[in-house]
């Protein structure tokens, strides 16, 4: 358990991908795997896909991350709903930087934050937070030029598999290309699909149907939480991946990507670099007495 019993806390979205903030300037929160899975419970917690911390990057205990301590102040300190770490949340970058206005701990237009994945530019735009997401790459760059694709995911062991692309874009993604007969509305994503060749860290899985030019329509089963109803870094993959199979590498148009809880735009950046926009919203404020 943490060690304090009585905690701070914001409730915030992005797209309906939902977090539970922990304010922690002073560094003296030690999450555990039971204190996120009972805060993000939605019915004897708080509720949400994953917990953040907002910690100061000085006082992170990982070298990777203290190394961003000259350009951020802040770290998202990222944990998905079933405890687990992760490396990178998109729509977690703007949540938190909508946080981190509102609490005057940041004052500009622009700015970085830190996380497990590399440093995040963050820029206003608007209604709209817009994070540069970093340079990504496609896991078997050999196989995935050959083919187009490297991986096969089922939902359903007696179903043949649908092929795939696994992207990495700071965390692991596994992007479907779901066969045309395939209705994306009623898919059961109500347990993890099965990836093969099996990714070494788990991956997040997206299944993608186009609309028309520049824009497709996305759900996705996160690792280490289940369904979510929008996930950042894995509508950067699936719009990445799209791209990919028309034939452009390197997105030279905006993408507009639709999930179950809203539209994010995502839109190629020089030197590799991907940039994800949309809106943040925080709902919600109180304290927390965690179980003993
Ligand atoms: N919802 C996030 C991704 C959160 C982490 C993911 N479940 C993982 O384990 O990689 C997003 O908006 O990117």
């Amino acid at each position: 358990m943490a060690d304090m019993t009585t905690l701070r806390f914001t409730k915030g979205h992005g797209t309906e991908n939902d977090f539970v903030l922990l304010p922690d300037a002073d560094a003296r929160l030690t999450l555990d795997a039971d204190t996120v899975r009972w805060l993000t419970d939605r019915r004897a917690g708080i509720g949400g896909d994953g917990v953040i911390r907002v910690v100061p990057t000085s006082a992170a205990t990982e070298d990777g991350v203290r190394a961003q301590a000259g350009e951020a102040a802040w770290f998202m300190d990222y944990y998905n709903a079933d405890g687990s770490v992760a490396e990178m949340c998109g729509n977690g970058t703007r949540v938190f930087a909508e946080y981190l206005r509102r609490e005057g701990l940041e004052t500009g237009d622009e700015f970085a934050i830190a996380t497990r994945a590399g440093l995040r530019r963050i820029r206003f735009e608007g209604d709209l937070v817009a994070t540069n997401m970093g340079p990504w790459r496609l896991v078997d760059e050999q196989v995935a030029t050959r083919d187009g694709f490297d991986a096969l995911v089922r939902l359903d062991a007696n179903e043949e598999p649908w092929s795939a692309l696994s992207i990495d874009v700071g965390n692991p993604h596994t992007v479907v290309a779901l066969p045309e007969a395939v209705d994306l509305a009623t898919l059961d994503l109500t347990s993890a699909p099965e990836v093969s060749p099996a990714p070494p860290h788990g991956s997040n899985v997206e299944f993608v149907r186009p609309l028309g030019p520049g824009h497709i329509a996305m759900r996705v089963h996160e690792r280490g939480v289940g369904e979510t109803r929008s996930c950042g870094t894995g509508v950067v993959a699936a719009a990445l991946a799209t791209s990919w199979w028309a034939g452009q590498p390197e997105p030279t148009q905006d993408w507009t990507v639709d999930v179950p809880g809203g539209r994010l735009r995502v839109r190629g950046m020089p030197n590799h670099e991907v940039e994800l926009a949309g809106p943040a919203a925080l709902v919600a404020d109180g304290t927390v007495d965690l179980p003993a």
